[in-house]
């Protein structure tokens, strides 16, 4: 029985499906390329189409033994969704709609959801806790929990268990330097800073300095996409042991401002990079810091990549070595 897949070729999901490789599982990959990468897929067999194509995931789960899913696929822009809401209802909520639908219809009982800390809002507690409240303050934000949400009700009426795990901002590349973050156009603040430092870009902007934190930058926990791909496969683990539904955060439990992290990404690439103060962008709270407390302790979760400057390094090294993504690959 294999695992499919959605999203597969995107940055989450394709760093998750070599950690499913390596872990001997049979994978299939749905994903239409729209921000992902074919390039970036290493292995399992790969379905190009839209979830919103409901024949398209009727002969994907025809064609093949499936026995859980991975649901990456997805928009997931903060400020985009707040300029656009209505694609990501469309892309996400009646997206998601289709492949619950099909996977019932197919006796698939067990999926492991993206959700993400734009489910909190913004946070009356640091560290956030997975039952403190959830105001979305983006679409983004909202439309996955409303995904979560349509899953714990699908568990009560059809016993479909869930796993959301609500990731802080993955960051970082494969330490192989085989893959790593490559959207076009980039909007994450990471990869966009290491552009600078690469001569793509002349500055970074800085979404606003008058936020309530210390040097007025906005503060997120940055998490290695390898640690998320393994969170991944526990969560998977977990459904096939005990097959309860639960929602995870996953996080490092530290926080960074966005001035700090440019200060980081100097110091790994040795190059200036200026920055300019902007103005904030729609939908961004100021603070988020996971606690993944439940997540080391009921899944056994262990982030190996816990410090910034080893996640910025494995970052660094696959931008270095592949400038123009997956285009200029080899
Ligand atoms: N990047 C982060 O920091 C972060 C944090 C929290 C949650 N998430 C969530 O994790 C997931 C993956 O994020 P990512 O950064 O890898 O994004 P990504 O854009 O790189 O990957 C998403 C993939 O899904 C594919 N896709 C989108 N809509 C599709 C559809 N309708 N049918 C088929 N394929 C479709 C895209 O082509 C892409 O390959 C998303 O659900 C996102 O909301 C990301
Ligand atoms: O050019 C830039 C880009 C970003 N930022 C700031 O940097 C921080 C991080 O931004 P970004 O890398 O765009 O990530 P987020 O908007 O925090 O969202 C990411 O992290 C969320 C979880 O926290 C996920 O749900 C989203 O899918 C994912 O895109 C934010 O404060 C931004 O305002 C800048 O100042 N300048």
């Amino acid at each position: 029985m294999a695992i499919l897949v959605t999203g597969g070729a995107g940055y989450i999901g394709s760093h998750t499906v070599i950690e499913l490789l390596n872990q001997g599982e049979e994978v299939i990959v749905i994903d239409n390329l729209k921000t992902g990468h074919k390039q970036a897929v290493a292995g399992g067999a790969f379905y190009e189409g839209n979830l919103r194509d409901t024949s398209f995931l009727e002969r994907v789960f025809r064609e093949n033994g499936i026995e859980a899913v991975i649901h990456f696929a997805a928009s997931s822009l903060v400020g985009e969704s707040v300029q656009q809401p209505l694609p990501y209802y469309e892309n996400n909520l009646m997206a998601s709609h289709n492949l619950v639908s099909t996977m019932l219809e197919h006796n698939v009982k067990k999926i492991v959801f993206s959700s993400t800390a734009a489910t909190y809002g913004e946070p009356k507690q640091i560290p956030i806790l997975e039952e403190d409240s959830t105001n979305p303050t983006s679409p983004y934000g909202e439309t996955k929990l409303a995904m979560e949400k349509m899953f714990r009700w699908c568990d009560q009426a059809y016993g479909l268990k869930s796993v959301s795990l609500r990731y802080f901002n993955a960051a970082g590349a494969h330490p192989d330097g085989m893959i790593g973050e490559d959207h076009n156009p980039e909007s994450h603040l990471i990869p966009i800073i290491l552009q600078v430092a690469l001569g793509q870009r002349e500055a970074i902007g800085v979404f606003g300095d008058d936020y309530p934190t210390e040097d007025g930058t906005c503060i997120r926990d940055y998490i290695h996409v390898m640690d998320l791909a393994n969170a991944h496969w526990l969560a998977l683990k977990s459904l096939r042991e005990n097959g309860a539904s639960n929602v995870f955060n996953l996080g490092n439990g530290k926080g960074f401002s966005v001035k700090e992290v440019i200060e980081t990404a100097r110091n790994v690439t040795g190059h200036s990079i200026p920055e300019k103060i902007s103005p904030r962008r729609a939908g961004d709270p100021a603070l988020l810091i996971a606690s993944s407390e439940k997540a080391q302790t009921a899944l056994g979760w262990k982030p190996k990549y816990n410090d910034l400057r080893t996640i910025i390094e494995t970052a660094w090294n696959w931008h270095k070595e592949n400038p123009d993504g997956f285009l200029g690959k080899k």
